[in-house]
């Protein structure tokens, strides 16, 4: 991979196409149909800001969060399953950057841990300890899951499952019976040490016993979902971004803004990265894979490492910097890679507020000639997001 990365070089704003003119020998500057639906977009937010009611009842509750006494919009998660499954693991991993290999020494949890992650959308996550049965008649539901929005279930896939099924359908149906609005997040977790076939036969022999269980008891459509994920690779990240994405009240709102960039810039995957944690808050709504994924996390590795040493202090809301002496203009990062293997392809990085970047893997015909007017648009869709998320 050649890297021809340009960090810290303000992106000019161009809303005009160039068009050479064969017939007189000269160049005419045009505003594309493209740049207008961008804006159409941006002029219609305050309308698409809540997702339009729907008439049957969603699957998911989209980010309403009912059961937040609170009221301050901040999703609360629980990792729960048994005990050395790998919770810790994963919260240290994701949210503390621990390097995997170091989670063998992590101590049991003797009590429920808090980590409260800052970003786009304050969130919460509790780490139950696995020895403690929380369904027990000694414990007080309303106080353990009254707030919760998603519980994540964690099941580890190389060790015998039969007890932690059984543990998590009792869960499953306390759960539909009492906080019907919770998603269930079922992680089949370490499946690293797996060969593929015993993999997949392991993952389907899971998602089998819950719904048989759930169908049984008349659940037929609760809200259940079922990732495999490992600490190792990026499955975890992976799995973790759909978990939150349910839970983002604009979510629909920012696919539909992502999908009318890609259309318009020739983009064929963009993803929204909260920087930080690596998760991804939402994306257009072509497939996903894996390794689309991949190759972005892995470059927010290689950009979030140069800007600790190249970084400046990003403006506050007031305009100012918190070091004056930071050059006029610079106000967002932005870098672009070329993958020399995938002939014309290559990755664009916008940084959109001090949370989130924009990684675009750019078509074929979408040339680096055309940057001027995808760094037009990608102006026009941060501008949305600032209405999005006011304040961030
Ligand atoms: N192979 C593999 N091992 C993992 C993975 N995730 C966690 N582990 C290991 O699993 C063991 C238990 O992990 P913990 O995170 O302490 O488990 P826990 O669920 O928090 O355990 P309790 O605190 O007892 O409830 C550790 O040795 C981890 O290194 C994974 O994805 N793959």
């Amino acid at each position: 991979m050649m890297t021809s990365s340009y960090l810290s070089i303000p992106a000019p704003y161009q809303p005009f196409e160039m068009i050479n003119d064969p017939g007189t020998h000269s160049c005419r500057y045009t505003m594309k149909a493209s740049d207008l639906t961008m804006m159409r977009y941006l002029q219609d937010l305050h309308q698409a800001e809540t997702p339009a009611p729907v008439a049957q009842t969603p699957k998911y509750h989209t980010g309403r969060l009912p059961n937040s006494r609170a009221q301050d919009g901040k999703p609360r998660l629980m990792l729960m399953g048994q005990k050395r499954s790998g919770k810790s693991s994963i919260s240290s991993v994701v949210f503390h950057k621990l390097p995997p290999s170091e989670t063998l020494y992590l101590e049991t949890t003797t009590h429920i841990t808090k980590y409260s992650v800052h970003s786009i959308l304050d969130f919460a996550i509790y780490d139950l300890p696995g020895h403690i049965n929380y369904l027990d008649d000694a414990y007080d539901d309303e106080a353990t899951f009254g707030e919760v929005d998603a519980v994540i279930w964690v099941i580890d896939a190389q060790d015998e499952y039969l007890d932690a099924i059984n543990a998590l359908n009792r869960t499953v149906l306390i759960l539909q019976s009492r906080f019907p609005t919770i998603n269930v997040e079922v992680f089949v977790h370490k499946v690293d040490g797996l060969s593929e076939d015993y993999k997949s036969d392991t993952f389907r022999d899971i998602i089998q016993r819950v719904q048989d269980e759930l169908s049984d008891a008349g659940y037929d459509n609760a809200p259940v979902s079922f990732y495999q994920t490992s600490i190792f690779d990026d499955s975890i990240f992976e799995a973790f971004s759909k978990v939150i994405q349910k839970l983002i009240p604009q979510l629909p709102t920012l696919e539909s803004l992502l999908n009318s960039l890609c259309s318009n810039c020739r983009i064929e995957k963009a993803y929204l990265f909260d920087v930080l944690s690596k998760i991804y808050i939402a994306t257009d709504t072509s497939p996903t894979d894996i390794g689309s994924y991949e190759i972005c996390s892995g470059y927010i590795d290689v950009v979030v490492d140069i800007s600790e040493i190249y970084g400046w202090d990003r403006p506050t809301e007031n305009g100012h910097t918190a070091d004056e002496d930071t050059e006029d203009g610079m106000q967002d990062g932005e870098s672009l890679i070329t993958m020399e293997k995938k002939g014309n392809n290559y990755l664009y990085l916008r940084e959109i507020n001090k949370y989130l970047a924009l990684i675009c893997l750019m078509g074929e015909d979408s040339n680096s000639e055309k940057k001027v007017l995808i760094d037009y648009n990608v102006g026009v869709f941060k501008e949305a997001l600032s209405k999005i998320f006011p304040g961030a």
